[in-house]
């Protein structure tokens, strides 16, 4: 599914009303009259609503909803802001519309706020149609003014149409103040303040509304970034043939699980397995070989040089390169802890064309050098979280969290890799400028061991031959998925070896 900027959207609107001859004044009756549904799909009975307008289109929208509701017999309130002058052609028609219905209509300014306050508590819905995608720059009043009270006063729900006033589409930054919605209808796809902090955290319930937009124009106009689901790549998950063998499926290497951090590489491995690769070899510092031996059945292990500390490091195996031909695929980092002499142990594993995913510690290591992926031809997919990304690009996890997209896509870009910026939502990047939110984010993985299962599923999915956008993708939304399902009784409980146990119902619902 599409995932819009604000200049995507009005290029796809201008496109349909001026090439495919759309007229706009269609396009908004289909926004408001879908908002009505929703909202009489939610109570279906009578009620009271208070519709609140701006000067531009999503003005015009709250107009539509006003005389739909009006028509369903509920008691409406309009609070006009904006001048009438300003109006587009589409929204002064709704509104002389609305005027000629005689419908109860306010200017509103700030010395009405006190007649305004009653009205709010006593709405079963209020509509938030002030601002949507042609926000720029700070509120001016008297917007601050009647958000402040809207939060405050309302008693029903709030449904916010596109995106909750307040809130900059492309970025969900709030500069001053921002709507509370309880739900937003966004029109025609969602947009990128829909996932993005703070304003995500003001969308609640988010729906998308078809507006009649047809289904061709919207994809030969594309937009520059989409949201992950299977039809992004379930055409490369095939069912397992009769036919193959353990070798078909790929052979997978874990690098990590230094002393103290053995199930961090054992949760990998065994997520790898449940993601159906062939075979997985654990390669963990010598003197743990013993301790894990007992604990892990089916994976081969392979214990690596380690130095008097017991940790990964000084040198790789002397027959790396005549073993590292059976590995399809590696995933370095799970509990791998400090490796002495690191820089050169990564750079070392980075130099094959094995495709790589770096996680955890794999990614402190490369943080010494970045600019050793930019040697490497073979599929790389970093999956870092805020902190470790802050860490690689030297900056604050607050500027990183601050600008997920844009970090996101200048690293892929800049070192050819694909990156998995992980944290709600999961931004994706890959090299060529394409970019994924990952939309579900379950409560359920915010727990120690949670990237240690995201790690294996990807690595699995790489030794299975999958590209690196295509493997982190369904690898992401694999593990969400898995996340859901754990949740048997409360989200607080699910421990990361539940999600693992999942992979496999969550595979199953890949249609
Ligand atoms: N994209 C589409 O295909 C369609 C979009 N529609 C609606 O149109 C909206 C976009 O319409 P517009 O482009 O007219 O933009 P908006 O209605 O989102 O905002 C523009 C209005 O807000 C004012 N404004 C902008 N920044 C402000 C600020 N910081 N403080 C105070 N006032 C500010 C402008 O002066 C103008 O009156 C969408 O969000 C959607 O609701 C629908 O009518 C249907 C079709
Ligand atoms: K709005």
């Amino acid at each position: 599914m599409h995932l819009y900027t604000a200049q995507e959207m009005r290029d796809l609107d201008q496109y349909t009303i001026q090439e495919v001859g759309i007229p706009g004044v269609v396009l908004m009756e289909n926004a408001g009259r879908m908002v009505t549904e929703e909202i009489l799909r939610r109570h279906p009975h009578p009620g009271r609503a208070v519709i609140l307008t701006g000067g531009g289109n999503n003005g015009g929208d709250g107009f539509v909803i006003a005389r739909l509701l009006w028509g369903a017999g509920w008691d409406v309130s309009v609070w006009i802001t904006g001048t009438q002058e300003k109006m587009s052609a589409e929204t002064a028609t709704n509104y002389h519309v609305c005027r000629r219905l005689q419908l109860p209509m306010e200017h509103f300014t700030s010395d009405k706020g006190d007649s305004l306050s009653p009205l709010l508590q006593q709405a079963d819905v209020v509509v938030d149609a002030l601002l949507g995608t042609g926000v720029k720059g700070p509120l001016r009043p008297p917007y601050g003014a009647l958000i402040e009270r809207v939060n405050r006063d309302t008693k029903g729900w709030v449904l916010a149409v596109d995106t909750p006033s307040g809130v900059e589409t492309d970025n969900g930054s709030i500069e001053t103040i921002a709507i509370r919605a309880d739900v937003t209808v966004s029109l025609v796809g969602p947009k990128w303040c829909h996932y993005l902090r703070p304003g995500a955290e003001y969308v609640g319930e988010l729906v998308i509304a078809d507006i009649g937009i047809p289904k061709e124009v919207a994809r030969k106009m594309g937009t520059s970034a989409r949201l992950n689901g299977p039809e992004e790549w379930k055409e490369f998950f095939l069912p397992r043939s009769r036919w193959s063998h353990k070798g078909t499926h790929g052979h997978l290497l874990v690098l990590g699980g230094s002393k103290g951090m053995l199930g961090a590489v054992k949760m990998s491995g065994v997520a790898a397995y449940r993601t159906g690769v062939g075979l997985v070899t654990l390669g963990v510092p010598e003197s743990q070989l013993t301790t894990l031996g007992p604990s892990i059945t089916e994976a081969l292990l392979w214990g690596w040089p380690e130095d008097e500390l017991g940790q990964f490091g000084n040198d790789i195996p002397v027959d790396w390169r005549e073993r590292s031909n059976r590995f399809k695929a590696m995933a370095i980092g799970p509990g791998l802890g400090k490796v002495s002499n690191g820089q050169e142990w990564i750079r070392q594993l980075l130099q094959g064309d094995h495709p790589i995913v770096l996680d955890a510690d794999g990614l402190n290591l490369l943080a010494l050098d970045p600019s050793l992926l930019k040697e490497r031809s073979a599929p790389t997919i970093l999956t870092p979280h805020p902190g470790e990304m802050a860490r690689l690009l030297n900056t604050s996890v607050q500027e990183v969290e601050r600008f997920r997209p844009e970090v996101a896509k200048e690293w892929a870009h800049t070192y050819g890799v694909t990156v998995v910026l992980k944290g709600s939502h999961t931004v994706i990047a890959t090299p060529d400028g394409r970019q994924w939110v990952q939309p579900k984010a379950s409560p359920a993985l915010a727990k120690a061991g949670s990237g240690d299962v995201l790690t294996g599923i990807i690595g699995a999915l790489l030794a299975r031959g999958w590209t690196s956008a295509t493997a982190a993708l369904a690898g992401v939304w694999l593990h969400n998925s898995a996340g859901e399902l754990a949740v048997t009784s409360s989200s607080h409980s699910v421990l990361a070896t539940d999600v693992i146990q999942c992979i496999g119902d969550a595979i199953q619902l890949i249609d």
